[in-house]
């Protein structure tokens, strides 16, 4: 079998970053060297504060501190990685495509094929390469025609290894995940690349948690997988409206049915709305493949799971605007939280952009406090938007160091984030601060309902009995 002794990891992003640390850390006989163009992102990578890295992760200090230097390289000398391994992680970005044919549904595989194509230009032994960004059903073998027509007449074996790790718990993850998916070539050679790769995870994973299976299974179910759980946020969130019409309350509800061990009690949180870089990206692609191969039907179900999801950010921010008499013109709103889920400092597709942006239309005054998401950033989002200028998006916005600030004198509060702080505040001190009736908006039903009203606010939480 082969072995593997170095790895080169093209992206040093969300995914390239922590998994290569995970796997430099259980695999201390491989060099494992993570490379990007992105000369800031690789300097904040070899910082010797760790609390500098480019990504927040809870845990990823400690195992980047155990293998950094020691087998775990970051560096922004691409050729030099590659032409040193044996073995190459693709981990380089797939957003939606914002142009030309497919724009705003297909990925835009653009960095996927330069990657390929510096592969072939460099590469003078034989490698194996290994598909960890997210891509739709049938790339390697765009891949594979590149390598092998474009190359140095080296010989390539291309594998699909799909990362499922969720952020905000990367670590725990990627330390013990589900099941790692490998797809490969059915051949001899190509079973094996797969052994090759599964010998690294298996430093760590039990080997019945290691799926072997051929490529375009393992790109389809990457696309599947995310579908399946978006799905269950859009479909419970769905049912949250049903339940303020109805006087039902949704987290009853998402107990009783979770309790059906065939439905399963994750991944049926209501809340404001799924952000992140990968559900809305990874389910447009989906529909695109579908709709490519004329399956329409098939194409309208699952894009009924986005159209679900932006429904329920504007109807958010639309209950703000209409519980606060129907004007939020100059009112201060407080946000708490920015970033799309807890624990981490991504806001990409995160629902407090797109509720913010919604209310400085209606000209609110939004106030934001989040533990670790930059003023820059929130900025960044706003502007993508190309709602309005970005002085008019500076006007509009002010962000808060202190959480105390960032409430006192709202008319109104709404939770983004379902950060773990926000439960312990006090919640006394921020109501006599407040301008009066004090609402607050719980976009993640996190708070203390029962106590906040006996504290005197009005609380709207999602899928409950709700002020009218
Ligand atoms: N973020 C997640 O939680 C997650 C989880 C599973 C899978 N994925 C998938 O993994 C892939 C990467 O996602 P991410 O969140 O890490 O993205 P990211 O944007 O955080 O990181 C990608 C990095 O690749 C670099 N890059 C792009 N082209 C390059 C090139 N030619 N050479 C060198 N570096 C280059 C960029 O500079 C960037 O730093 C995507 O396909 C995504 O769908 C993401
Ligand atoms: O019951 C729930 C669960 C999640 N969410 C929201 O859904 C979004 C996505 O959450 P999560 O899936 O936990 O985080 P991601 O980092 O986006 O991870 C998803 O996307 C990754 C990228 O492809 C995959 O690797 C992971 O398996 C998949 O969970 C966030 O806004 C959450 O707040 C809810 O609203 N309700």
């Amino acid at each position: 079998m082969t072995q593997i002794k170095k790895i080169c990891c093209i992206g040093a992003g969300y995914v390239g970053g922590p998994t290569m640390a995970v796997i430099a850390q259980k695999n201390p006989q491989i060099q494992v060297t993570v490379v990007d163009i992105n000369e800031e992102r690789i300097a904040a990578w070899n910082n010797a504060d760790l609390s500098k890295l480019p990504i927040y992760e809870p845990g990823l200090d400690t195992v980047v501190a155990e293998a950094r230097g020691r087998n775990l390289f970051f560096d922004t000398n691409v050729d030099k990685a590659i032409d040193e391994a044996d073995m190459i992680f693709i981990s380089v970005n797939t957003p939606t495509k914002t142009y030309g044919k497919g724009k705003g549904m297909a990925a835009d595989l653009k960095y996927i094929e330069l990657c390929a194509r510096q592969i072939a230009r460099v590469a003078k032994t034989d490698k194996i390469v290994v598909e960890k960004s997210t891509l739709p059903v049938r790339t390697a073998q765009a891949i594979k025609r590149i390598l092998d027509q474009t190359g140095n007449g080296v010989s390539y074996q291309i594998l699909s290894n799909p990362e499922f790790l969720a952020e905000g718990t990367a670590i725990q993850d990627l330390m013990n995940p589900d099941r790692v998916l490998i797809g490969g070539e059915e051949s001899d050679t190509g079973r094996e690349a797969i052994e090759a790769l599964a010998s690294v995870y298996g430093a760590w994973v039990p080997q019945e948690r290691i799926l072997r299976t051929n490529v375009w299974s393992s790109e389809l179910s990457k696309l599947t997988a995310n579908a399946f759980l978006a799905q269950r946020v859009s479909s419970i969130n769905a049912i949250s409206e049903l339940c303020e019409a109805s006087g039902a309350d949704v987290n009853e509800v998402a107990k009783a049915i979770g309790m059906d061990s065939r439905i399963g009690s994750k991944f049926l949180k209501a809340s404001v709305g799924f952000g992140g870089s990968c559900f809305q990206k990874d389910i447009f692609n989906l529909v695109y493949i579908a709709k490519t191969y004329g399956l329409d039907e098939v194409a309208d179900y699952w894009e009924q799971v986005i159209i679900m999801n932006d429904f329920q950010k504007r109807r958010f921010a639309e209950r703000i605007v209409t519980t606060l008499f129907n004007t939020v013109n100059d009112k201060k709103i407080a946000f708490l939280g920015w970033a799309f889920k807890k624990d981490t400092n991504d806001t990409r597709e995160s629902a407090a952009i797109y509720v913010a942006n919604d209310l400085m239309e209606e000209e609110a005054q939004i106030h934001v406090f989040d533990p670790k998401v930059t003023e820059q950033q929130m900025l960044t989002d706003l502007d993508y938007l190309n709602t309005r200028s970005s002085e008019a998006n500076r006007k509009h916005l002010t962000v808060h160091q202190d959480p105390y600030t960032a409430l006192e004198n709202a008319h109104g509060i709404a939770v983004l984030t379902e950060w773990d702080e926000f439960k312990t505040y006090d919640w006394q001190r921020i109501y006599n601060k407040m301008q009066k009736p004090a609402f607050v908006f719980d976009g993640r039903n996190i708070l203390d309902r029962k106590q906040l009203e006996q504290i005197g606010f009005e609380v709207y939480s999602i899928g409950a009995a709700n002020i009218k």
